[in-house]
């Protein structure tokens, strides 16, 4: 592959940036609105959430405090294993804390799900979620979400923090690969 030219492996754009945009200052205000008063602790989910943290946080006007927990499902494939593992914790105790949880994406629904009930046992004074994209036709468990940017139909996307390999992450829209990418 030239990792030069992302363009060619590209099937199709299925959000523009504009569109994400548009739909996270949207979130952003609902966001404003409902923690008003409250001290949030927004917690990213690296590493495909660092696109959506930085645009959605830059679009609140609270002052927020954000945190950083690595977790991962998904490894090299385009299949989540459902073992989730914690790569690296928050630095934050949540007790008594407002929390919301900013992802990319709610696939299956098995990383949101079980990182929900891990950081609602550490005694915070509420866990939400705010995520750009889901795919509720691929859920093989239900996630109980907020904020929801796009629903989206059942395929393998990438751009916006995700990826495919660890590649794709930087493009600043959402689309598909074309079948080439895949070995196909
Ligand atoms: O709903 P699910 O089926 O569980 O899939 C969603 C999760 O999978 C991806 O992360 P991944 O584990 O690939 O790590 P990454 O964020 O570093 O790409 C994505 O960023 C979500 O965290
Ligand atoms: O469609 C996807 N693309 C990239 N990473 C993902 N992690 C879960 N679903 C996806
Ligand atoms: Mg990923």
């Amino acid at each position: 592959m030239d990792a030069h030219d992302m363009g060619k492996d590209l099937e199709k754009v299925l959000l523009t940036q504009e569109q994400i945009e548009d739909r996270l200052t949207e979130m952003a205000a609902q966001v404003d609105a409902d923690y008003a008063g409250k001290d949030l602790l927004l917690v990213g989910v690296l590493r495909g959430a660092v696109m959506v943290m930085a645009d959605l946080s830059r679009r609140l006007h609270l002052p927020v405090q954000m945190d950083w927990m690595a977790v991962s499902s998904y490894g090299s494939g385009t299949k989540s294993s459902g073992v989730v593992r914690i790569l690296k914790d928050l630095d934050t105790d949540l007790h008594g804390r407002d929390v919301l949880i900013v992802e990319d994406i709610i696939d299956s629904g098995l990383t949101l799900s079980w990182l929900l009930s891990n950081l609602r046992s550490r005694g915070p004074a509420s866990v939400e979620i705010a995520a750009l994209l889901r795919k509720p036709e691929a859920a093989k468990v239900p996630v109980d979400v907020r904020y929801v940017g796009f629903d989206i139909p059942t395929e393998f996307v990438v751009g916006y923090g995700l990826d495919y390999a660890e590649r794709y992450r930087n493009l600043p829209f959402v689309g598909t690969l074309a079948p080439h990418v895949y070995g196909g």
